[in-house]
């Protein structure tokens, strides 16, 4: 149950065509993310899934079974959006039952449904409140609840976490990835956060102007991106480039190296800069330094101890040099 394949599938509104014919597969039980920047069609792709929208072109099969025009309640699919949609004037337990009461379950089935998302959501003790009287990630768990309750093919959520602020958002963050690992039920998340789709997903999904840039598990985009835009994209902070005579020493247009893969040293190295910002968190330094090269991004550890105004040398770990043609694809 739950694998989702779109074959050729395109979406055009009106004269524009947002996604050209795109193929994919998710397979059963998978956590897959869509991220890429603003406006690049992870929601419109999601909602083509959901069936909120129509194809302009192409198939979306559920299990094998072609789900192109079936209406979303056909879909055996739940959706999580950002804005949680609760009923103000309902209780928790009212609102998690709501899809339930709509297809008519027996209510004793309903009832035990409800308490078993609430248990597995830690809101046992919340059930008789309103949405008013909980925290943001309180109703973000309610209305996941509600689509547990379903129990759905696939998860599809949209942003859901963009309403939180930051702790909640990481908490959230290992909520969900928890609730995917005890359901074991396909997972479809779209965020622009890389740093989401890199702690939550499988397989993540990098789009842009609607078309598929690279898939893969986080990993294998961390080590291995196909091109520019994925290399610049994944990885916080971002992977730096460097382009003319130094990158041609490496037979490459580009050259990238990540924050983390390059040593910083008062004394000595390879690039001589000086850094014109510098954070220091405890447990990591975060360092722009200004380079003959540009502006570098480095990430040292705790110890070290350069600050702004200082001489620092950067020395890249050779091995984990990424290396580019003059059209950004990896060489
Ligand atoms: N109903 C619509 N009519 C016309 N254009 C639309 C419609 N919905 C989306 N678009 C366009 O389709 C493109 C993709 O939009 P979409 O919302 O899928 O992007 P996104 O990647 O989810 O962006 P964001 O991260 O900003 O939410 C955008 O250029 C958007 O303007």
């Amino acid at each position: 149950m739950g694998q989702i394949e779109l074959k050729g599938v395109t979406k055009r509104f009106g004269d524009v065509e947002v996604i050209p014919p795109l193929d994919l597969m998710i397979d059963e039980g998978e956590f897959v993310v869509f991220v890429g920047p603003s406006g690049c069609g992870k929601s419109t792709l999601l909602r083509l899934i959901a069936g909120l929208e129509d194809v302009s072109g192409g198939h979306i099969e559920i299990d094998g079974a072609d789900a192109t025009d079936l209406p979303p309640a056909k879909r055996s699919l739940a959706m999580v959006f950002q804005s949680y949609a609760l009923y103000p004037h309902m209780s928790v337990r009212k609102n998690i039952a709501f899809p339930l009461k709509m297809a008519k379950i027996d209510p004793a089935v309903a009832k035990e449904k409800v308490e078993n998302a609430a248990r597995v959501l830690n809101l046992g003790d919340y059930l008789e409140r309103r949405p008013g009287q909980l925290s943001g990630g309180q109703r973000q768990r309610v209305a996941i609840g509600r689509a547990i309750v379903r129990e759905p093919a696939a998860f599809l959520f949209d942003e859901p976490l963009s309403n939180l602020d930051a702790a909640l958002r990481v908490n959230m963050r290992l909520e969900i990835s928890e609730l995917h690992q005890k359901l074991k039920t396909t997972m479809v998340y779209v965020t622009h956060d890389q740093v989401e789709a890199m702690t939550m997903a499988d397989k993540i999904v990098v789009l842009r102007a609607g078309h598929i840039e690279q898939v893969g598990s986080p990993l294998e985009l961390y080590r291995s991106p196909r091109n520019l835009f994925v290399a610049g994209f994944i990885g916080s902070p971002k992977m730096n480039f460097i382009e003319g005579a130094e990158a041609a020493k490496h037979d490459a247009h580009t050259i990238g190296i990540r924050p983390e893969h390059t040593l910083v040293s008062a004394t000595e190295g390879r690039w001589k800069g000086k850094v014109t910002v510098s954070e220091h968190l405890g447990s990591d330094t975060f360092l722009h330094v200004e380079t003959e090269h540009g502006l570098i991004n480095v990430r040292g550890d705790g110890e070290v101890s350069l600050h702004a105004g200082d001489t620092a040398y950067l020395s890249p770990d050779e091995s984990q040099l990424h290396r580019f043609d003059a059209q950004g694809m990896a060489i």
